[in-house]
């Protein structure tokens, strides 16, 4: 039976186990729930800690782990990316209060606080800067205040805990985080694996497409493929009016809204989007 890690809690959490479910694999009843047997898909998940997880994955006790890149760099666990998730996106940065023009040379024989030492350190060694790195399991943004640390190293999403606490980040960003779907490094993935990879990639690819389909004047197609070029190429098919066509194809989610407003100022009618909810491409 293929075993999986998912995250217990955090920020992550959600997100990893509303892909799981729509990729249909069975749901934990009890938020405090461990493992989940799922007898259906030959599947057992285990909810652990995220930041175990890259550990549990890199031993090879479990096949297959969801974590965040970030984390799963800092474990220095030996794990390779089956799949980047498209959720829980963040940087991790250097920060310190606010009022000065921080560069990354100012740490130098500074007391930077986090809770990724090992990303850390290894990023300060790479530069040759000394530093005490104070490890803290968590809300570090407020550990220079408290007088423990002169700056800071953390996991940045929207920025307000920064703001909140009148810090500024500073230095390139040490790591460009997501959740990731994590196999041992090293080991080939065996058919199960293969599989649970491919299922979940359907849904994660599903999420960043949507399907356009929409009536175009057969003397505008070829301006019209040129806006919707879809995967492959897109899918025309004949109307029962012989001056049109019907048009359909996959373009990027994020990209759609704009690219209906160009379909629609072209001379298309009817246009219309819809989710994809799987796929295998
Ligand atoms: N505000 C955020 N926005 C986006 N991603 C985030 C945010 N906070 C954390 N993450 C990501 O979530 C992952 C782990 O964070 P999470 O807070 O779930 O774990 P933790 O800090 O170890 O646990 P906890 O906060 O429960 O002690 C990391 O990959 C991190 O990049
Ligand atoms: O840029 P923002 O959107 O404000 O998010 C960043 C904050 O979110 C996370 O904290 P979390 O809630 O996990 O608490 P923790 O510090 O205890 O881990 C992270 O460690 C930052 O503190
Ligand atoms: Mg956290």
């Amino acid at each position: 039976m293929l075993r999986v890690a998912v995250p217990n809690k955090g920020a992550l959490s959600e997100s990893a186990a509303a892909v799981l479910a729509e990729a249909g694999y069975r749901k934990r009843s009890d938020s405090k729930d461990l493992t989940v047997l799922d007898n259906a898909n030959d599947v057992e998940f285990f909810f652990l800690r995220p930041k175990d997880i890259a550990i549990y994955v890199g031993e090879g006790t479990l096949d297959l782990g969801i974590t965040g890149r970030d984390l799963a760099g800092d474990s220095g666990a030996a794990v390779d990316e089956e799949l980047a998730m498209g959720f829980g996106s963040s940087t991790f940065r250097y920060a310190a209060p606010a009022g000065r023009d921080w560069t990354v040379a100012d740490l130098e024989g500074t007391r930077i606080a986090t809770s990724y030492a090992n990303l850390v350190r290894a990023d300060l060694d790479s530069r040759g800067i000394s530093a005490e790195i104070i490890r803290l399991d968590g809300a570090v943004e407020i550990s220079i205040q408290l007088g423990v640390a002169d700056a800071i190293a953390d996991v940045v999403g929207s920025g307000r805990t920064l703001r909140q606490h009148g810090l500024v980040a500073f230095g390139e960003s040490l790591c460009d985080s997501e959740g990731v779907l994590i196999s041992r490094a090293g080991t080939e993935n065996d058919k199960a694996a293969r599989q649970f990879v491919k299922r979940v990639q359907g849904v994660v690819f599903g999420q960043q497409y949507v399907m356009i389909d929409y009536d175009c004047p057969r003397a505008l197609l070829d301006k019209a493929v040129e806006i919707t070029p879809g995967i492959e190429s897109p899918t025309v098919a004949p109307m029962a009016d012989e001056d049109w066509v019907a048009v359909r194809a996959l373009v990027p989610r994020r990209a759609h809204q704009n690219l209906m407003d160009e379909l629609s100022e072209l001379g298309a009618r009817a246009i219309l989007a819809s989710d994809i909810r799987s796929c295998r491409f």
